[in-house]
């Protein structure tokens, strides 16, 4: 279980990122959902021991993240959004390295890791190819290969899916999805529909907030009974806009289909749903620019 105590992080500019973020994360998918600088990526970089907060308390199990943060790291595995320069060297020989970096001295023990790493993550096949030369998809693949070396009990993966076709995400997450049988998977996204399907909990953050938190089931409840539908032509958006608070517009077959949120149904050709994730997440948008 990873316990997260009134996190705060001001950078030097004076932008606080984080903002008092408590949270308890445990094993399995953990989807972090937010929109562009809601402070997702410094709450992992933060996590990963890469950079230290102005104030808090991070526990990972027995671990005091912040006092000894090299006992997390010889635990965990990390995903960075940008994992940097990809060499013109093969996925093995690339592994192996890494392996070497994560204290895998003996040669015959690494090959076997590094070979049931790569069958793990379906790039077996391609083992002696350039990791420069491999598609998204498979970049993202081993990039896990290489979170996964050393059996960490923690993987950090921010943004994975950002770039992937419909496909490639797919097979990414479920992939991510298996390893999180018995650890605690951390991933951050902006798409809705990544934390509906695969994650067991998860967390909205705005504004370094945490804004709502739970299981994606508990979340939608917060917009059940309040969550309406009309079908209109698209010059009507505007005035719809204008009168109703609309969380969701989307366009299907060539006719805008509208939810709009309000605790009653507010007549005029709307009729009642049952709300989604997403409506929940652009709901609580809508609440905090409110708000703001
Ligand atoms: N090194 C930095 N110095 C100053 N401000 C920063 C720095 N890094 C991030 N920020 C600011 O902190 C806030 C949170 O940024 P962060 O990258 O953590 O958000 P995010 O949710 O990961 O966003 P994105 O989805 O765009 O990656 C933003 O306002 C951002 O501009």
């Amino acid at each position: 279980m990873l316990k997260i105590e009134n996190l705060t992080h001001i950078y030097p500019n004076g932008t606080r990122a984080l903002d008092s973020v408590s949270l308890e994360v445990p094993p399995g998918m953990f989807g972090l959902l937010g929109p562009n600088g809601a402070g997702k990526s410094t709450l992992m970089r933060t996590i990963a021991t890469l950079q230290v907060p102005t104030s808090g308390v991070i526990r990972f199990d027995e671990i005091d993240v912040l006092a000894t943060p090299d006992a997390l790291r010889r635990t965990l595995g990390y995903l960075p959004q940008d994992f940097g320069v990809y060499p013109r060297v093969s996925a093995f020989d690339m592994l192996d390295h890494l392996a070497v970096l994560k204290g895998y001295a003996n040669r015959g023990e690494r090959r076997d890791v590094v070979g049931a790493l790569l069958n793990q993550v379906n790039l077996w096949t391609v083992r002696n190819k350039a990791v420069a030369g491999f598609s998204g998809g498979m970049r993202q693949r081993f990039g896990i290969a290489q979170a996964l070396i050393g059996q960490p009990r923690l993987i950090i993966v921010d943004e994975p899916t950002a770039g992937l076709d419909p496909e490639e995400s797919n097979r990414f997450l479920n992939l991510l999805s298996e390893v999180a049988e018995n650890i605690v998977v951390i991933f951050s996204t902006h798409i809705v529909q990544d934390i509906a399907d695969l994650c067991q909990n998860a967390a909205i953050i705005a504004g370094g907030r945490i804004i709502s938190r739970g299981s994606p089931q508990k979340l939608v409840e917060q917009v059940r009974g309040r969550v309406w539908k009309k079908i209109i032509a698209k010059d009507e958006l505007d005035a719809h806009r204008e009168r109703y608070d609309v969380i969701a517009t989307r366009l299907t077959g060539g006719r805008t289909v509208i939810h709009a949120l309000a605790d009653a149904n507010p007549g005029d050709g709307f009729e009642a749903i049952e709300g989604d994730l997403e409506d929940v997440y652009f709901a609580t948008l809508l609440s905090l620019r409110r708000a703001a």
